[in-house]
């Protein structure tokens, strides 16, 4: 077989010779890097990645293959949205070979079935250095010699691009969950619906302000927090209110916003299944799957509100709760699909006070 040869071109200059694979194309986006050993396709579907080349640092990818699409409860079992999302891909080296109980193809027929440019054959974690030391940076997978234009996607609305664009009902359970889908990761709606619940999934800028529901739930999604306005303006007026509010990630993002505290862009983000975070005022600490490029700036809480995670490599916040009211959210995921389950009694802990101020 003949290998196409591309290259990764970073905004800084630097370059990195590989080989095509996927499908053959060019493609320009923010270059983020993920050091998780496992959980490729739920990354790829995860709407978080929108415009994000992704770089995995662990060397062997595609072994495993990719599995078949097979609806349950509405959504596709093994994935965390209809369709792929990042960019691109960059990986060291590529496995043909593909094994495993529910795998249908292949990484790379897969790619091309989507149109996502792929390259093999990076040093990734010498590049991922490269990252850390200069901060995210946008990138080119150059294939052939293609050109194509420079883009840098968190100067654009891509939660409108990722959210539904209608309201969708899931389930028949007892609590009604009004989900603002700003991006949702389908194992969101999972551990809802193993919880006795309905679920009510409206548009990022839907005004769910007069709506019956027993809890509201704001979802993770892509790009910079602060091009969710009018999910912002909606919040601002929920958040006066005893309902029950939990968001994760970007949901995480828009609470603090909505409550006048800041966010801000990390140097390289935290994408990884091994994140540790520190309750705050215990010693108590988990380990945490995430996907992030920004966070809140704990310094702007207002006095309504605390920190509750703090992240244990650097220091940055990783969720925030009402002093008072029942209204809190974490940056990190609780249903980590793929990823560590420790912190998934945050769900248990939301339900019950949705059950607790339903009355039922
Ligand atoms: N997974 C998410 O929800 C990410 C939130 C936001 N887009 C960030 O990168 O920080």
């Amino acid at each position: 077989m003949t290998r196409i040869p591309a290259k990764l071109l970073l905004s800084n200059g630097m370059s990195f010779s590989g080989y095509s694979f996927g499908h053959t194309g060019s493609v320009s986006g923010e270059v983020v890097f993920n050091t998780a050993m496992t959980g490729y396709p739920e990354s790829l579907t995860d709407p978080s990645y929108r415009g994000q080349i992704l770089v995995l640092t662990y060397p062997l990818i595609g072994n495993y293959g990719v599995p078949d699409t097979i609806s349950e409860a509405g959504l596709p079992a093994f994935f965390e949205s209809d369709q792929i999302h990042i960019s691109g891909l960059v990986i060291s080296s590529y496995s043909e070979q593909y094994s495993h109980w529910n795998a249908g193809r292949s990484l790379a027929s897969w790619l091309g079935e989507h149109s996502i440019p792929a390259i093999e054959g990076i040093d990734t974690r010498a590049l991922t250095q490269v990252i850390r030391e200069h901060g995210a940076m946008t990138g080119k997978i150059i294939v052939d010699g293609e050109e194509v234009n420079w883009r840098n996607p968190n100067s654009e609305n891509l939660v409108a691009e990722v959210s539904t664009k209608e309201v969708i009902r899931y389930g028949n359970g007892r609590y009604r969950i009004l989900l603002v889908d700003l991006g949702v990761k389908y194992n969101i709606i999972r551990h809802f619906l193993k919880r006795d619940t309905t679920v009510i999934r409206v548009p990022w800028d839907y005004d769910f302000t007069g709506l019956e529901y027993d809890g509201l739930f704001l979802s993770n999604g892509p790009g910079d927090p602060k091009k969710c306005e009018a999910t912002i303006r909606h919040l601002q007026r929920q958040l006066t209110h005893p309902k029950p509010v939990f968001g994760i990630c970007l949901g995480n993002q828009l609470m603090a916003l909505a409550s006048g505290a800041d966010t801000f862009k990390l140097r390289y983000g935290h994408r990884s299944h091994n994140q540790p975070v520190l309750q705050a005022g215990t010693n108590k600490a988990l380990v945490t799957s995430q996907n992030h490029g920004f966070a809140i700036d704990s310094k702007t809480l207002g006095s309504e509100w605390e920190e509750w995670f703090i992240n244990l490599n650097d220091g940055t916040n990783e969720g925030i709760r009402h002093r008072e009211l029942p209204h809190f959210s974490v940056q990190f995921h609780p249903e980590a699909s793929s990823g560590p389950t420790d912190t998934e009694y945050l769900f248990d802990e939301f339900l019950s006070e949705v059950g607790r101020f339903s009355g039922r």
